[in-house]
């Protein structure tokens, strides 16, 4: 039940960025808060909560999933592929796979250089990557020694983080392979320092056993209780609006258009102080153009009204390509148990019981993000490196006791290792733009991640692919890891064929950023400038995945929280 529709902050979106900006804004008891999600609420979603059961939020028909597609991809055998987005309140945390990865500290020194901001610098950043994080116990109360590093870390913030809270037999064989390659595969005992480079312990936005999303962090019972934080879910915002009576020739962002069942009855709620647009890489741009704000030409074209010409809104769209390799493993403890329906119902019952077991971590356990190898580093003497600095991979690995992600499992069954390899900082740039013959606010936009368009993104993923295989021919290896599944045996044949693999089997990371770029006040390029305050307009901040001018070489929610954390704190500046 709402209170009416006029508050002082509207938050579109209760996503990662969302939700914190609602919970650190009703910090403050005078300020009325709004958020509209346009998914169902996160309680009592039982795969929402247990790690390993995430990969069950992801079913085509999926409630908690936008229904969205890719155009068709040219660098991908021009499939359409899904693009998973989350569409429920916690968003991209609700539905995510829970790696807790914050990117290199070059990445943020990148950000700050690029908008002339230092607050965007790694230095200035990582305190608002402290104050959203709580670091717990892994389920397993295991001794955590040697597995991270404490004083990167807080103790005391919202957003519960832990190491694996079970222990896979296979885990060892990791640790020993970067004693044995330790000039290829060093070990890194924090790759959230700020230095990324190395294998180490994954660390899981986890707690208790239990996902930790920004709604159950954020929005707890112990932040719902208050009276001026106020939710509404199942409703999807259109459009933003100007206010109707002018202030000037500047644009004043005051009104956020809804509906609830997509089709008729729109309301209009309205901000005193500022809507906040939070709905994440596609979901804003989608919006801002419905609004009128984008490239002019184009929605003119389209009947949309322009109010604000920014040919950036949906451009500079930046995603990591991602390609899943497996290798069948000589082990009976694999993911693959859960597949079996006595041993999941055994699994359930003491995750149940006492929040332990297998099910408490999701797939993937160790990270790794590496530099090229000397040999391949001659690209760069033709090229610019994309990757932001020395810290910073050029490919990921994300070493998994169990078949890749996507990889349909063999006729005849079996037990499975995989070790999925990212493009870490991809130079492809794709787009978000509006459906021309469906422009109704409420259909899905053009999802383009434009992967592998540029060739340096083949060439990275085809160096990754190489050194996975390198990795598992470590002797910490043998008797375990078997032959690789047909279609990698054949990949490794050829260069040829190594690139005709890529294409087959490339997927986006779900990491989306970059299509609200944020750029310097006054540049012609960009969306919003360094304070997240939208260009050309008054009223309008975007706090989201969205403003990040490159994708952070980790995984994007951790940076997310920063974002918003930073983000909540220049709201509060401008209201202080
Ligand atoms: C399948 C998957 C796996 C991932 N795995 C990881 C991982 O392991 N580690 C990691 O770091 N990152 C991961 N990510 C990415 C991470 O979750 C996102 O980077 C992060 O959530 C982005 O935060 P955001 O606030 O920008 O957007 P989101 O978290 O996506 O939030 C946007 C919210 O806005 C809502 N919204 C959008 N449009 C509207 C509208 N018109 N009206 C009302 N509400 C609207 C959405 O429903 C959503 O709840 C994954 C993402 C997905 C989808």
């Amino acid at each position: 039940q709402l209170p009416g529709l006029n508050y002082d902050f509207v938050i579109i979106g209760g996503g990662a960025a969302g939700n914190v900006v609602a919970n650190r804004l009703t910090e403050n008891p005078n300020f009325q808060v709004l958020v509209i999600e346009a998914g169902p609420s996160n309680e009592g979603i039982l795969e929402e909560q247990v790690p390993a059961l995430a990969l069950n939020l992801y079913a085509e028909d999926s409630p908690y999933l936008w229904p969205y597609m890719t155009t068709p991809q040219v660098g991908a055998n021009n499939a359409s592929q899904r693009f998973l987005r989350g569409r429920i309140l916690g968003g991209g945390t609700g539905v995510n796979e829970m790696f807790y990865s914050r990117g290199s500290s070059d990445d943020f020194d990148r950000y700050a250089n690029v908008s002339g901001d230092q607050g965007w610098s790694w230095d200035a950043m990582l305190p608002y990557f402290l104050k959203n994080e709580k670091w717990v116990a892994p389920a397993d109360h295991h001794n955590e020694t040697g597995q991270f590093d404490p004083k990167f870390h807080n103790f005391t913030g919202m957003n519960s983080v832990s190491l694996a809270g079970y222990q896979w037999p296979m885990f060892s064989r990791v640790i020993q392979t970067t004693q044995e390659m330790p000039d290829e595969f060093p070990f890194n005992l924090d790759y959230n320092s700020g230095n990324t480079i190395g294998v180490g312990w994954v660390q899981y936005t986890i707690g208790n056993g239990t996902r930790s999303s920004s709604a159950s962090s954020c929005l707890g019972p112990q932040f719902m209780n208050r009276t001026n934080l106020h939710v509404l879910v199942n409703t999807q915002v259109s459009r933003v609006l100007p206010a109707t009576s002018g202030k000037g020739k500047t644009p004043h962002f005051n009104r956020v258009e809804f509906s609830q069942d997509l089709k008729s009855a729109l309301f209009v709620a309205t901000a005193s102080k500022e809507v906040i647009l939070s709905a994440g890489a596609i979901g804003t741009p989608h919006i801002l153009m419905n609004s009128g704000i984008g490239d002019k030409k184009t929605l003119t074209k389209l009947g949309i009204k322009s109010l604000i010409d920014l040919p950036s809104v949906g451009q500079n769209f930046t995603e990591q390509p991602l390609v899943p390799n497996s290798w069948f493993a000589n082990s009976t403890d694999t993911y693959e148990n859960f597949n079996n329906e006595t041993q999941l119902d055994i699994d359930l019952a003491m995750w149940n019981q006492s929040r332990t077991g297998p099910l408490v971590s999701p797939i993937g356990q160790h990270l790794a993000f590496l530099r090229f190898p000397k040999e391949n580093s001659s690209i760069f003497e033709t090229r610019e490196d994309p990757s932001a600095g020395p810290n910073t991979g050029h490919y990921e690995l994300e070493i998994a006791n169990g078949i890749g992600l996507l990889t349909p499992i063999p006729a005849g069954g079996g037990h499975f290792i995989s070790v999925q390899t990212v493009c870490a900082a991809p130079a492809s740039r794709g787009s978000v733009t509006l459906n021309t013959t469906h422009p109704s606010p409420f259909n899905s936009p053009l999802i383009d991640p434009a992967l592998l368009m540029d060739s340096y993104d083949l060439f990275a993923l085809k160096v990754a692919i190489q050194q996975a295989v390198k990795f598992l021919s470590a002797d910490a290896w043998q008797g375990y890891v078997l032959e690789p599944l047909d279609d990698l045996a054949q990949a490794l044949t050829s260069d040829e064929a190594l690139e005709a693999y890529i294409r087959q089997t490339v997927v986006a990371n779900e990491h989306p950023v970059g299509t609200a770029a944020m750029s310097p006040k006054n540049a012609d390029w960009g969306v919003v400038d360094p304070d997240l305050l939208m260009k050309k307009a008054t009223g309008l901040r975007i706090i989201d995945a969205s403003i990040m001018p490159y994708v952070p070489s980790g995984h994007s929610q951790a940076p997310t929280y920063a974002v918003a954390e930073r983000g909540a704190d220049l709201v509060k500046a401008t209201w202080a």
